[in-house]
């Protein structure tokens, strides 16, 4: 009988954003998609809104280690924001590193992230991720109007590309909107070839939104870093606000600045660790 092999995880959350981590530097994943969708699941398996990957990058001279992040429905995407402090939270503690600048190679660039130490210099307070450039028409990717209608309700918004697509829509009734429903039609419009995460805005006070997010395979989620990154480039070019924001989601707050020196996003915000694990591959 073939011995099944048992991996050990890590999860951890980002305001809220919770996934599964495993370091292939140690354990091997041979199919990814798979395992994103059993152990996503809440009553099957661990419960998660996706798997993140660490590992070794492919070029050594120009990042310190790698992320790849699969959504709940196994759907890979090119980037992560609340993964990415987690990320850095998860090498510094965990002893893989002693450095409090980490290069992060993903599929959509290398982020740098910075990490803010306790005074003991042993615990990551909170992590912040040069985000790069918003591309903010992404011809392959985007290819309407922005102006949406999901169920006959109109939605104007901006499309935000950080790495992976956002659309995001101010409203007026960010507390009450239906995200689940107008998110799950807005994610598969046809203007959105990889279909989209949909982030629903509302400025509540200067230079905050109360965002709320339907992510793009995983569904509502409780923040979504790259869908606040997108929502700050989004507020800032409509002059909704200026170029630093904060955005406080269902899980927590996280602070962006879209800079005016080189026009990176840069995202701050928590990490956590909830629980370790192992798990049957
Ligand atoms: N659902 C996203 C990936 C996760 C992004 C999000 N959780 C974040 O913190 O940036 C996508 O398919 O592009």
């Amino acid at each position: 009988m073939q011995m099944k092999e048992t991996v050990h995880f890590t999860k951890m959350q980002g305001a809220g954003n919770d996934y599964i981590y495993v370091d292939t530097q140690q354990y091997d994943i041979p199919d990814p998609e798979k395992a994103a969708i059993a152990w996503s699941a809440y009553h099957t398996g661990i419960g998660s809104d996706g798997l993140v990957l660490i590992g070794k990058p492919h070029d050594g001279r120009r990042a310190d280690y790698s992320m790849r992040i699969f959504n709940a429905d196994g759907s890979e995407a090119m980037m992560c924001g609340n993964a990415s402090r987690c990320i850095g939270k998860y090498l510094y503690e965990k002893g893989l590193t002693r450095k409090d600048t980490i290069r992060l190679e993903t599929l959509s660039g290398i982020k740098i992230l910075k990490l803010h130490l306790q005074d003991n210099k042993e615990v990551v307070k909170s992590v912040t991720v040069d985000m790069l450039e918003p591309k903010l028409e992404n011809p392959e990717q985007f290819i309407g109007p922005s102006v949406l209608e999901a169920d006959g309700r109109k939605f104007e918004g901006t499309y935000v590309c950080m790495g992976n697509p956002h659309f995001v829509t101010f409203v007026d009734d960010i507390d009450t909107i239906d995200i689940a429903h107008y998110g799950k039609i807005l994610e598969r419009d046809k203007a959105f070839p990889q279909r989209c995460n949909i982030e629903f805005a509302q400025v509540t006070d200067t230079d905050i939104i109360r965002t709320r997010v339907w992510e793009r395979g995983s569904g509502i989620t409780m923040a979504c870093g790259t869908g606040a990154c997108a929502t700050a480039v989004a507020a800032a070019l409509t002059n909704r606000t200026g170029r630093k924001s904060s955005i406080v989601m269902d899980g927590g707050t996280l602070e962006i600045e879209y800079s005016e020196a080189d026009d990176h996003v840069y995202m701050t915000g928590p990490a956590a660790f909830a629980f370790e694990g192992e798990i049957e591959l």
